[in-house]
């Protein structure tokens, strides 16, 4: 039984899937990932008691994420084990990296929030919600439920799209307005502005993106080039902090951790102090292959960007 003082502060809810990773000379590497997982482990690793909600099979891939879930120290009531194979995504190692995954009736698809531990929502002050997963039926819906009561719980949400997708469900764009007018803070990758609008300037985007929430914080990273933060009050633009590259994967990822990892330990400073903390945790992640999740002395190795 968790202590109260272990209860989750950041749920990251979407995928949990094993990356197979193209590693040169007919070799593959399989490394834990998937979006929603990522930014939990990332965030328990930083330091903040952190739950990834989703599902996995009950096949080695799964034994493999439990395994990884429990060494990170996340809160495995939210970890749901069913009968489906578990999510599979192959990485092509190109910049940026390229996926396609291996999900038809995979496990991912069948996660219940019914079946989370019921005061679940007991500690949370982040909810992290996006991913493939909001763009795979029915898992969409529920997430978009999961959101909706988080929020009406005063639980604060994160978005991030990180839409690795190659065809579009139908609703995906409906579902994707309504968890952006949810949210407290957003992240949007260059590719994912591209995505969602197509031969539309980056003004319009934005433009587009007020129209569906007016006030959150909204970050877009453009890989080696930093990330640009728009609030309200004006924008921020901020470089990335110098490393030697392994991969991207996971990058996205470890920004967001560092991102919620700071504005959950200082709620006093600003959102450019957060991003700060973002652009470290991303070198950090691109500094290993796969999507490695920082630890703080990975942080202070890397130098500080802006
Ligand atoms: O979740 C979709 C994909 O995105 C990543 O999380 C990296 O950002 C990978 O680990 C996963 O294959």
């Amino acid at each position: 039984m968790t202590s109260p003082a272990q209860l989750p502060l950041i749920v990251s809810a979407g995928e949990a899937l094993t990356d197979l990773v193209t590693a040169g000379e007919n070799r593959w590497v399989a490394h834990p990932g998937g979006a929603g997982w990522n930014v939990a482990r990332a965030c328990t690793r930083l330091g903040i008691p952190s739950a990834f909600a989703g599902a996995v099979g009950q096949d080695n891939f799964g034994d493999d994420l439990a395994a990884a879930s429990e060494a990170a120290g996340l809160d495995l009531r939210f970890l749901q084990r069913v009968p489906a194979p578990t999510l599979l995504a192959v990485v092509y190692r190109l910049t940026p990296p390229a996926y396609r995954f291996l999900g038809e009736n995979s496990a991912d698809l069948q996660f219940d929030p019914g079946r989370l531990p019921e005061d679940w929502l007991g500690a949370v002050r982040w909810l992290h919600v996006g991913g493939i997963s909001l763009s795979r039926w029915p898992l969409a819906d529920t997430l978009l439920g999961v959101t909706q009561a988080a929020k009406a719980a005063g639980v604060r949400v994160s978005f991030d799209p990180n839409a690795r997708i190659t065809h579009r469900h139908p609703d995906y764009p409906a579902v994707f307005r309504r968890v952006a007018g949810l949210s407290d803070l957003m992240k949007l990758s260059d590719e994912d502005l591209a995505f969602f609008f197509p031969g539309r300037s980056e003004e319009d985007a934005l433009r587009e993106l007020r129209g569906m929430n007016a006030r959150c914080p909204i970050v877009i990273t453009r890989g080696a080039q930093g990330a640009t933060l728009y609030q309200p009050a004006g924008r921020a633009d901020l470089p990335t902090a110098p490393v030697t590259v392994a991969d991207t994967v996971g990058a996205g990822d470890a920004l967001c951790a560092g991102l919620l990892v700071s504005a959950i330990e200082r709620p006093e400073a600003l959102w450019t102090d957060h991003l700060r903390m973002g652009l470290r945790a991303a070198a950090a992640a691109c500094a290993r292959p796969g999507a490695y999740a920082p630890t703080r002395a990975d942080l202070e190795a890397v130098p500080l960007p802006g």
